[in-house]
């Protein structure tokens, strides 16, 4: 099995850098009230090699460190580190061998997104929000037994039939993310326990009024192409 020691320096600098981007992200977890004790873990794919670097299975978040994270391949089999790797692993795995353009996969057990997975509701498009971020609903995802990468096969399957989301709702369990680097898909995560709070809120005062899919592409449209500095 490779060590870091068989990659050339590229490789180790980008892991060096990478190592402290994972563990500062794992802060916003709890600065967003997004999980408790261990729960959730991030990752994220490096460019310079088919590594990812991924939160060590059930350390408290006070004691992460870039040094206690552990670097493995896209099959999860770890390749530095002396800590073992999250649960998730094999999960995160699966979603970077079969999405090329994600880097950065985050779950959580936020109290509201995980609510809507315990009843398997899609939460319904019905803020002008979900169509920037979600492009839609935010769908459920099939229950899967955690601990292989069964939970990134339903994650995948999901997105194919939500291919603007970037998050799935695990039934039974909680919210995957997915970005384009670790800190996206932690602002995915932010922003699903966000709009899983006020729609449930919704929910409590009356019917959703729904968004039709052409404004919510139009929606998506600007959000993606014209918000923000370009
Ligand atoms: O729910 C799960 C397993 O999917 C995890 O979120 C655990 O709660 C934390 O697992 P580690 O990443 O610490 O192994």
């Amino acid at each position: 099995m490779a060590t870091l020691a068989d990659y050339g320096p590229e490789v180790r600098a980008e892991v060096k850098q990478v190592r402290e981007v994972v563990a500062t992200l794992h802060e916003q977890l709890i600065k967003w009230n997004l999980v408790v004790w261990t729960a959730g873990n991030v990752s994220q794919r490096l460019h310079t090699a088919d590594l990812m670097v991924i939160k060590p299975s059930g350390l408290r978040y006070e004691y992460l460190t870039p040094s206690s994270m552990v670097v493995c391949d896209l099959d999860g089999n770890v390749v530095d580190g002396a800590e073992a790797p999250s649960s998730d692993t094999a999960s995160h795995a699966y979603i970077y061998r079969h999405m090329p353009d994600v880097y950065g996969v985050v779950h959580t057990h936020s109290t509201y997104a995980t609510a809507w997975a315990a009843t398997g509701q899609n939460i319904p498009c019905g803020l002008t929000m979900m169509g920037d971020e979600f492009g839609g609903p935010v769908p459920v995802g099939p229950f899967r037994l955690i601990g292989s990468e069964a939970i990134g096969e339903g994650v995948v399957e999901t997105l194919k039939k939500y291919p603007k989301s970037p998050a799935v709702l695990m039934q039974n369990h909680g919210p995957f993310t997915i970005g384009k680097d670790a800190e996206a898909a932690v602002k995915a995560a932010a922003m699903t326990e966000e709009v899983a709070h006020t729609m449930w809120a919704a929910k409590q005062l009356g019917d959703i009024i729904p968004i039709s899919q052409e404004d919510i592409d139009s929606l998506n449209d600007r959000y993606t192409n014209v918000y923000g500095q370009h």
